[in-house]
């Protein structure tokens, strides 16, 4: 029997062997239609395991304890054991498998290889000529090399354009000079750049003749292979503490003239002959494609973090008992109160679907790359326009939910025993990474407003399938009729609030306001239009991949979970569909949103243990499989450093001469 799957072991919490014995289907198969496949599913679960058999794998203390210095040694302390074992441990060319195994060995504080697999290794995949990728793919997947994507700057992050670093090219000697010319050139907040990677993929604008052709990737090195000092030219550092991410060194870099051969610049699509001769890439943003691949990835990553604090808080309100119902002998476990549940069921479902949601974002990725590949770029503004938008929801909304959880948890949930604030504090760097979420909104929302203009110039039929719904006109909706009928009425909402939006930024520019001013003023509808948008596709990737489960266990369940999604997000947006649904309706609604918050109240903690987080992944008190909480957070209170001796050297120091003084 092991620690992950449902089975009920002696010792657990009788609470929550009692939650776990009401579930309706098997969570094994739960957790293969949550990870894609059987045969993954149980991969991760036999990764877990080896990984349990491994001390040196384990922390060397709770994580919240150690301070900066020490939660980056330990991110190198920990890599280096995996890497000794990495064949006991994993498939090496599995990127799924080496993702696990990162996720539970490191915790969420941030590693040394973390950049080096998500961004610098497909930067190299997409952008390096084959040539490169024999120079330098193989050693970076050896890790001969640890590298980093090096693009945002002190003063600018979301305007490209407005990136200061320059690689200029020197006909003469067939080098780039890199360089930095003022204090906010500084590359600026890079994930590894500070202290471990010695090679970078940089951003940087390239001038020939004193022409400007905009960003474009270069490989750089920035420290010598063996003694790992920055070579000369090269200022790099690290940026110092953050809300989260602390066991990883974000990074500075400056060039001072630095020079790099002309080979360096990444040049599968862009390159620069010998004679300084530009040719252009067959798309203007193709040098993006690192960003959009992250961003593709970003609704599962969000939704395994949402899953990550719905364990924890949906195991814990089964134990947690406070107050009374009707039997006044014993208090109720808080996850019966309905409020409890509102806060939470609601979270559960969109964790499902975002993971679901990203399949789909993930399988378009891939089929874009095959075809920029192949030389067919016409993909890249759609999916652009998606993962704009998908990013941006994805990581509010599981930001919303995490600290919803947070809350349902009481005051143990403001203890870093909850491990809660931790994944709090990763998910929401989400809203500003890859792209700020409102700059990102506005991207999705221009393209909203082209399609509109598209229907206005009568070529309705040219819009892409995922806009279509925008040029038709709204049917009657027949709320029993179940999920389908639900996606009609997020239809209209993000219908009416593209038009309006769109509406009203070209009367503003028809009243003769500038172009750019008419956007702004219409800016926070476009978003708003962004945001219905994006929940549509959400909600209608949910009730596809449902649609396609065959077993019918589990399906059910889904059905059920999908039914809190539905009524809890139309719910959501009453404001946007009340020329639509009559108040009767909405009442309609809200009942069943309360109906099916009790449907799917046996199978909570079914639901979360489906994730199947190991206890060491999910490094927290309160979400422990066992639901054994009060025992081991006193247990975890003893281990605080503070608690060593019973007199701090600070008491001796200043507390009793205080008091002694206050005596006189
Ligand atoms: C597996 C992963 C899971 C989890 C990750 C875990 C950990 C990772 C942690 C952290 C990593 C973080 C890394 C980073 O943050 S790297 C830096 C990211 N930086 C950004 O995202 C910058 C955001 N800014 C931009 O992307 C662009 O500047 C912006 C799109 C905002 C504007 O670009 P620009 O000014 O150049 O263009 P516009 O004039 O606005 O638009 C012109 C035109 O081009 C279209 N466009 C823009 N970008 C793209 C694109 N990528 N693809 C296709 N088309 C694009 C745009 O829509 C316009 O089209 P049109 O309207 O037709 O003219
Ligand atoms: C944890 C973390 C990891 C990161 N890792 C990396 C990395 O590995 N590599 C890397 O290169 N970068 C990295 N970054 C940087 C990140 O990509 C940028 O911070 C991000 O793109 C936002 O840019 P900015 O900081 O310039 O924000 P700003 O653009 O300055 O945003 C400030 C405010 O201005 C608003 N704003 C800006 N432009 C507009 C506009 N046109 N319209 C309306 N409002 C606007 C924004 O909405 C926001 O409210 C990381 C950042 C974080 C937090």
């Amino acid at each position: 029997m092991t620690a992950l799957n449902k089975s009920i072991e002696p010792g657990d919490s009788p609470d929550l062997t009692e939650e776990r014995a009401s579930g309706t289907f098997d969570t094994n198969a739960m957790a293969a239609v949550i990870y894609g496949s059987d045969k993954f599913a149980q991969r991760r679960r036999e990764i877990s395991e080896a990984i349990s058999k491994i001390p040196e794998l384990a922390d060397s203390a709770p994580l919240p304890f150690l301070d900066r210095f020490g939660k980056v040694t330990e991110g190198s302390r920990k890599l280096s054991v995996i890497l000794e074992n990495i064949d006991k441990l994993i498939d090496p060319s599995s990127y799924e498998e080496g993702l696990h195994l990162y996720t539970e060995v490191m915790g969420m504080e941030g590693h040394p290889l973390a950049l080096h697999e998500v961004m610098f290794i497909p930067a190299l995949i997409a952008q390096a000529s084959d040539e490169q990728q024999v120079k330098w793919l193989g050693r970076a997947r050896r890790r001969e090399i640890i590298g980093c994507y090096a693009q945002t700057e002190m003063g600018h992050g979301s305007n490209l354009r407005a990136l200061e670093t320059t690689a200029t090219y020197s006909p003469e000697t067939q080098e780039f000079i890199l360089h930095s010319p003022t204090i906010t050139s500084l590359k600026w907040w890079p994930g590894a750049l500070g202290k471990s990677a010695n090679w970078a993929v940089v951003v940087a604008n390239l001038i020939i003749r004193d022409k400007n052709y905009g960003p474009h990737p270069f490989m750089v090195q920035l420290r010598d292979e063996d003694s790992h000092e920055p070579l000369p030219g090269i200022t790099v550092g690290d940026i110092g503490p953050k809300m989260a991410f602390n066991g990883g060194d974000n990074g500075f870099l400056g060039f001072r003239n630095y020079r790099i051969p002309r080979e360096y610049l990444l040049n599968r699509h862009a390159k620069v002959e010998a004679d300084g001769r530009y040719v252009k890439p067959p798309h203007a943003k193709i040098n993006h494609s690192a960003m959009i691949r992250v961003r593709s990835h970003m609704a599962t990553g969000q939704g395994a973090l949402l899953a990550h604090a719905l364990v924890i808080a949906v195991r814990y309100s089964a134990v947690r008992r406070q107050g009374y119902l009707e039997d006044k002998s014993r208090e109720v476990k808080v996850l019966d109160y309905q409020t409890q549940q509102h806060r939470l069921f609601p979270s559960i479902a969109r964790a499902y679907a975002f993971i679901f949601c990203g399949f789909e974002t993930i399988r378009l990725y891939d089929q874009l790359l095959i075809d920029v590949q192949n030389g067919n770029t016409s993909g890249m503004a759609d999916l652009h326009a998606l993962t704009s938008g998908l990013k941006s929801v994805v990581t509010y909304q599981t930001g919303e939910g995490i600290e919803q959880a947070r809350m349902a948890c009481g005051g143990h949930g403001y203890s870093m025993a909850s491990y809660i604030s931790e994944i709090y504090g990763v998910a929401i760097g989400g809203c500003t990474y890859e792209g700020e979420n409102m700059v990102m909104l506005l991207q999705l929302g221009r393209y909203l407003v082209k399609s509109i203009e598209m229907i206005q110039n009568g070529k309705s039929r040219e819009l892409g399938p995922m806009v279509a719904y925008l040029a038709e006109n709204e049917s009657e909706i027949d709320l029993n009729l179940g999920p389908n009928e639900y996606l009609k009425v997020f239809e209209y909402a993000a219908r009416n609030q593209t038009w309006r939006a769109t509406e009203k930024f070209q009367k503003l520019r028809n009243s003769g306001m500038s172009n750019e001013k008419a956007w702004n003023q219409a800016s926070v509808e476009l978003t708003r239009a962004s945001r219905l948008h994006t929940r549509l596709y959400i909600m209608s990737t949910f009730i596809n991949h449902v649609g396609s489960i065959v077993d019918q266990k589990v399906k059910g369940v889904l059905i059920d979970l999908l039914n809190v999604h539905v009524t809890y997000e139309v719910m959501d947006i009453g404001i946007y569909v009340q020329g639509l649904l009559s108040s009767n309706q909405m009442d309609l609604i809200r009942n069943q949103l309360y109906v099916s918050l009790e449907t799917i109240r046996p199978n909570a903690v079914s639901l979360v243990d489906s994730f199947q987080i190991s206890d060491m992944q999910l490094r927290s008190v309160l979400g422990r499989r066992d639901g054994n909480v009060y025992e081991n957070l006193f247990k975890w209170a003893k281990s605080s450093p503070l608690n060593k001796t019973d007199v701090l050297p600070s008491v001796t120091q200043y507390l009793k001469p205080m008091m002694e003084k206050s005596k006189l």
